[in-house]
Formats: C-alpha cells, sequence, structure tokens
C-alpha cells in the first residue's frame, strides 16, 4: 500500500503583497487538505488532484476560474487539462469562456470522449451537453483583474516609443502578468499518478491565445512509470521548451525529482528566458518544488504533515487535522 501524497501550486509569481499573501496561503492550505482527504478516503489520483484544482479555481485569488486574468476584450478565457499516469489518458480544454470549473470539463474529455482535447465553442457545446452549466462570463470577473487589464493596458502604451526594454523588465512584466495558475500533482494509495493545471492564461492577451496549461506535456504529464507534474509560469517559454515532459524526461536518465527540476527549469532559462516552476511526485512518494520566479505558493501534504511556502525563505510544516 503507498502512502498517499498530494502537492498543490498556485502559479509562478513575481512577488506577492503582505495583505494577499495570508489569503493566497490560506486557499493553497485548504486545497492541499481537500485533496489529501480525497486520497485518505480511498479516492484516486485523478479524483484527488480535480478536486484541489476545483478548490483553486473557486478561489478568487488565483487566476483560474473565478478570478482569472482578463483578456484584451476584458473576457475571461481559460485553459486546463488532466491526465491519468495509470493508462496515460488525458483531457484537456482551452479558450473555455462560460464555465465555473474547466478542470472539470477536462476531465469529462478524458473520461467520456474519444479525445483529448476541445476547444472554443466545441468545448461548449459538450460541456451543455454533459449537463455543465453555462454561467454568465462576467461572474468569473473580478474587481481586482479589471484594474490590472487597465494597468497593464497603460503599462504597455507607455512602452510604446521606447526602442529598448531591458529583458529583466520585460521579464518582470511577463510575470505579473501571468501570477497564479494552479495546479497539482498526486499519488494514491494504489500507486497511480495524476496531474490537473487550469488557468486564466496571461493579462492582456490575444482574444484565442492558448498557453501550455492545456498542452500534455508543457502544462502537465503523468506517467506511473516516471511520475507527474503540473508547471507554471511563462506559457510561450513552456510551450517551446515542453517542459513538463522534458522534467520527466531527467527523471527516466536517473536524475532526482529536484535535480531534474532544476535541469529544466535552468533550461528553459538559458534557451527563451523564461521563468517557472513545477511541483513533481513520483510513485514511491517523493515530491519536489522548484521555480525561477520570485515566487510560487506551494502546499505538499504526506503522512499526515503539510509542507508549505510561498517564497524561498518561509516553508513550514504543520500536523493535518
Ligand atoms: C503563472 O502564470 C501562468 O502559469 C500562466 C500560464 N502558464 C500561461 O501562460 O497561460
Amino acid at each position: 500500500m503507498n502512502s498517499a501524497v498530494i502537492v498543490v501550486h498556485g502559479g509562478g509569481a513575481s512577488c506577492i503583497s503582505k495583505d494577499r499573501k495570508e489569503r493566497v496561503r490560506q486557499g493553497i492550505v485548504k486545497a492541499a487538505t481537500v485533496g489529501y482527504n480525497i486520497l485518505k478516503e480511498g479516492g484516486s489520483a485523478v479524483d484527488a488532484v480535480e478536486g484541489a484544482v476545483v478548490v483553486l479555481e473557486d478561489d478568487a485569488e488565483f487566476n483560474a476560474g473565478h478570478g482569472s486574468v482578463l483578456n484584451e476584450n476584458g473576457e475571461v478565457e481559460m485553459d486546463a487539462s488532466i491526465m491519468n499516469g495509470k493508462d496515460l489518458s488525458a483531457g484537456a480544454v482551452s479558450a473555455v469562456r462560460c464555465v465555473a470549473n474547466p478542470i472539470k470539463l477536462a476531465r469529462l474529455v478524458m473520461e467520456k470522449t474519444h479525445h483529448c482535447f476541445l476547444t472554443d465553442q466545441g468545448a461548449a457545446k459538450f460541456a451543455a451537453d454533459n449537463g455543465i452549466p453555462a454561467i454568465p462570463g462576467e461572474q468569473l470577473v473580478t474587481e481586482r483583474n479589471k484594474k490590472r487589464l487597465e494597468k497593464e493596458k497603460h503599462e504597455k502604451c507607455a512602452q510604446v516609443g521606447v526602442t529598448l526594454i531591458s529583458s529583466l523588465s520585460l521579464f518582470l512584466s511577463l510575470l505579473t502578468r501571468s501570477l497564479g495558475t494552479v495546479g497539482a500533482v498526486a499519488v494514491d494509495c494504489r500507486g497511480n499518478v495524476a496531474y490537473a493545471t487550469s488557468t486564466g492564461g496571461i493579462v492582456n492577451k490575444m482574444p484565442g491565445r492558448v498557453g501550455d496549461t492545456p498542452c500534455i506535456g508543457s502544462g502537465g504529464y503523468a506517467d506511473n512509470d516516471i511520475g507527474a507534474i503540473s508547471t507554471t509560469g511563462h506559457g510561450e517559454s513552456i510551450l517551446k521548451v515542453n517542459l513538463a515532459r522534458l522534467t520527466l524526461f531527467h527523471v527516466e536518465q536517473g536524475k532526482t525529482l529536484e535535480e531534474a527540476a532544476e535541469a529544466s527549469l535552468g533550461y528553459m532559462k538559458s534557451k527563451v528566458k523564461g521563468v517557472g516552476g513545477v511541483i513533481v511526485v513520483n510513485k514511491a512518494g517523493d515530491w519536489a518544488v522548484k521555480w525561477t520566479s520570485a515566487s510560487m505558493p506551494w502546499a505538499a501534504a504526506k503522512d499526515g504533515k503539510l509542507h508549505s511556502g510561498i517564497d524561498l525563505s518561509d516553508t513550514s510544516v504543520t500536523d493535518l487535522p
């Protein structure tokens, strides 16, 4: 019998203000606890990662579901994917608008269709056909994200005429724009692994822009023989290096989870100047969290203990109830 493990993340970020930190920590801890309880009650790794991600999609502090960032037109378009390491079955949706929990829709794609990936209107029709209610898009829009879009548009305007933007400021702006994607990886007591990742993408994106999150191998991957991973960060960079599968490739080559995460994130930084973060588990119950962004809210539950952190310096361990 394997020991159950779940790890969750709340997105690579540049910096999180002091007043938000506590709310973010509470959200991430709640998600890990909900996922861990599902595992302890005998639920599958897929049930656990879906359950944890639903908690974060429902929490307006995170850029997924309710609280997603807005595109150029002020609308929410969301991407999500999920994968079962037992048989490599996978489901994904992109550019979906009026659903509260894109991860539930991704799971339905995985389990109720012969496809891996549905997008836009086809995904919306599939949702309706499967009893997922369409909600008014505005229900997903928060005041904070309206302000964020305004600020982003304003800053973009201010940059017009500036011919040379230093790569540092470019990265910082990319990260502020992409704060808060959510994800989870888990191992259940039968030794199966799974991942789920969900996002509103990056603020002020073009309508129809799809990032790494719904792309199997970039936004995540799960294979019982290697492990499960969920990624976050600059989507275009993650897509270019297939960050999730690349990390697991390093694991297959004999690296520890920690070393593999470091190698792939390092590669992404040196090759395309992209920053981000990953959470990884393997069948044996080892887990690792790693990021090259300034911070990444995360929590991991195993053997009755909850580990969590946001910045490099603030890891804490407590007993789970
Ligand atoms: C932290 O932000 C993200 O992870 C955004 C997501 N990877 C995207 O580009 O769509």
